[in-house]
């Protein structure tokens, strides 16, 4: 098995495809070498720096990050927003550009998005298209920022309830972790980052399945070896997709494995439920089916049904029916040329993209969820 449990760094790399990039994701135990990282990166060199927090991560981390920074540029400003998907949206971009203009920042200034998946979509949709594109780090602090969208560059906001419906594609130039920080990552946060990993595992890694099934305690315990490994086997799996794939022309659709019914469910439940535990919710849906289509046998789906209560992810939703599950789905932005894009699993650790998944199998996975 590979040893993934010293902190250490992988590169992201695509070059000379045309929409090259090549960024570092490094590892750390504390903020104090985020400077040393930034002087590091070749062609990066603002005057003037904006580190974009939520409210609850401003109150831990945001002074430490700062300081952390001091010295490095003439200005360092910060914009905090209030925690929550609520804020994920045009809104609060605008409220980001508003400081970003009154302080003049320019088309080589930096932008560091220190927080969680909802911070680091915000920050970097706004990096995205302020002056038609500004460089920005990622510096994530929950799991689910770590395991998963810090890396690959997706970057949007919700509009008019619907997920992610507004964005850009846009590689961040540095993700470094302060691995520390999972400390403060209250437990239903931390339930909702698993979600993501196992999601990481069943699409690519099978090793990485067997060993949240074989080490559970240290795991959900979030001892320090275990939580290396595991969010380094998941960066590794998204470095490679996306490496193959940036923009989802193909291969990086599996990334979204449970994210076809699970954000229909994230969506009918007003976003009263997080993210990775509707991602959760999505995957037994989507393993179910894949178990119908002769995909998976009856064990694999037991066992990732198992593995997934372990780690407090929901199996089911109430209060909802499937038919506004599959109509949600419907109108999400899954569709293409009228089908809707499913994710389904030839066996844990290999997925596929299929695009005839029937209305009926979707609504009799749906049903499966509905208690
Ligand atoms: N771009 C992508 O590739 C990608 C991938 C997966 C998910 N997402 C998006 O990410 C979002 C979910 O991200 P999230 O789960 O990180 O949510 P989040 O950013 O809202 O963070 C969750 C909560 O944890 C708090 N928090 C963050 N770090 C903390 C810490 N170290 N200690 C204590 N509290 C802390 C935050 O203040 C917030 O209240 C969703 O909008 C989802 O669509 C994007
Ligand atoms: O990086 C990707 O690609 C993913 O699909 C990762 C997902 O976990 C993430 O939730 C993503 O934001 C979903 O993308 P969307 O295009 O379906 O909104
Ligand atoms: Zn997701």
């Amino acid at each position: 098995m590979t040893d993934r449990s010293e902190t250490a760094s992988i590169t992201v790399k695509r070059m000379n495809k045309g929409d090259g990039f090549s960024y570092p994701i490094l590892w750390e135990h504390s903020f104090a070498g985020l400077q040393k990282a930034l002087r590091e990166i070749p062609d990066l060199h603002p005057s003037r720096v904006c580190v974009v927090a939520d409210s609850t991560v401003a109150d831990l981390y945001l002074e430490e990050v700062l300081d952390a920074l001091d010295g490095w540029v003439p200005t360092l400003e910060s914009f905090v927003f209030p925690a929550g998907e609520e804020s994920k949206n045009l809104a609060t971009v605008s409220d980001i550009y508003q400081v970003l203009v009154a302080k003049h920042f320019d088309r080589k200034d930096l932008l560091v998005a220190l927080g969680g998946g909802v911070t680091g979509d915000l920050a970097g949709f706004a990096a995205a298209t302020y002056l038609r594109g500004i460089d920005f780090i990622q510096v994530p602090t929950t799991l689910l920022a770590q395991v998963d969208s810090s890396v690959g560059g997706k970057t949007g906001v919700d509009f008019q309830k619907y997920k992610n419906m507004v964005g850009a594609f846009h590689q961040p130039r540095l993700v470094y972790m302060n691995m520390s920080v999972l400390r403060t990552l209250p437990e239903n946060q931390f339930v909702s980052g698993m979600g993501e990993v196992i999601k990481t595992a069943l699409i690519r890694d099978a090793e990485l399945f067997r060993y949240l099934d074989e080490n559970r305690a240290a795991v959900k315990a979030r001892e320090p070896a275990a939580m290396i490994h595991v969010i380094r086997a998941c960066c590794e799996v998204k470095a490679a997709v996306v490496e193959e794939d940036p923009t989802e022309r193909g291969i990086r659709g599996i990334l979204n494995y449970g994210h076809t019914l699970g954000h229909a469910v994230e969506k009918c439940s007003g976003f009263s439920l997080l993210h990775g535990q509707c991602v959760g919710i999505g995957m037994i849906g989507a393993s179910w089916l894949s178990l119908r289509r002769g995909g998976i046998p009856e064990e694999a789906f037991r066992k990732i049904c198992e593995v997934c209560l372990f780690y407090g992810l929901p199996d089911s939703v109430s209060g909802l029916t499937p038919e506004e599950i599959v109509e949600a789905s419907k109108s999400d932005k899954k569709m293409e040329g009228g089908k809707i894009k499913f994710i389904l699993l030839h066996q844990i650790g290999d997925a596929y993209i299929d695009k005839n998944v029937s209305d009926s199998e979707l609504l009799d996975a749906a049903a499966v969820l509905c208690r």
